[in-house]
């Protein structure tokens, strides 16, 4: 089954499992990454080395404030609310106005 890439996204190497597993679905970004629309394939490398790991599907594309993350979305990080509010403000620092783009690996 071939199909088209329409863009490319990174993550940190120590979510690579996770995103594989399928114990992570979605990921929470800035402004600089709420590009991304429903219905695109994309291209997934490790942000330490541009290594491709797999595709994904976007599946959702929601703005969400920093205030209204909540046990739901930690769950579909695989981690607890606190380690996901952690995890954001050592990547973003304080942040208002996320971007949760949901998704599905569909290669790897
Ligand atoms: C590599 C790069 O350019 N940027 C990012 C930005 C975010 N994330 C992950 O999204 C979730 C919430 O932000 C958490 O799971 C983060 O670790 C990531 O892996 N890589």
């Amino acid at each position: 089954m071939t199909y088209t890439i329409d863009g490319e996204i990174t993550f940190f190497e120590r979510f690579e499992a996770d995103i594989l597993s399928g114990a992570k679905n979605i990921t929470l970004r800035d402004q600089s990454e709420s590009h991304f629309k429903v219905g695109q394939r994309l291209h997934v490398a490790t942000f330490e080395d541009n290594r491709w790991f797999c595709d994904i599907l976007v599946e959702r594309v929601e703005k969400l404030a920093f205030n209204h993350l909540n046990d739901v979305h930690a769950q579909q990080e695989n981690m607890t609310l606190a380690e996901l509010k952690k995890v954001i403000i050592d990547i973003y620092g304080s942040i208002d106005t996320l971007y949760l783009i949901g998704f599905s690996v569909i290669k790897a």
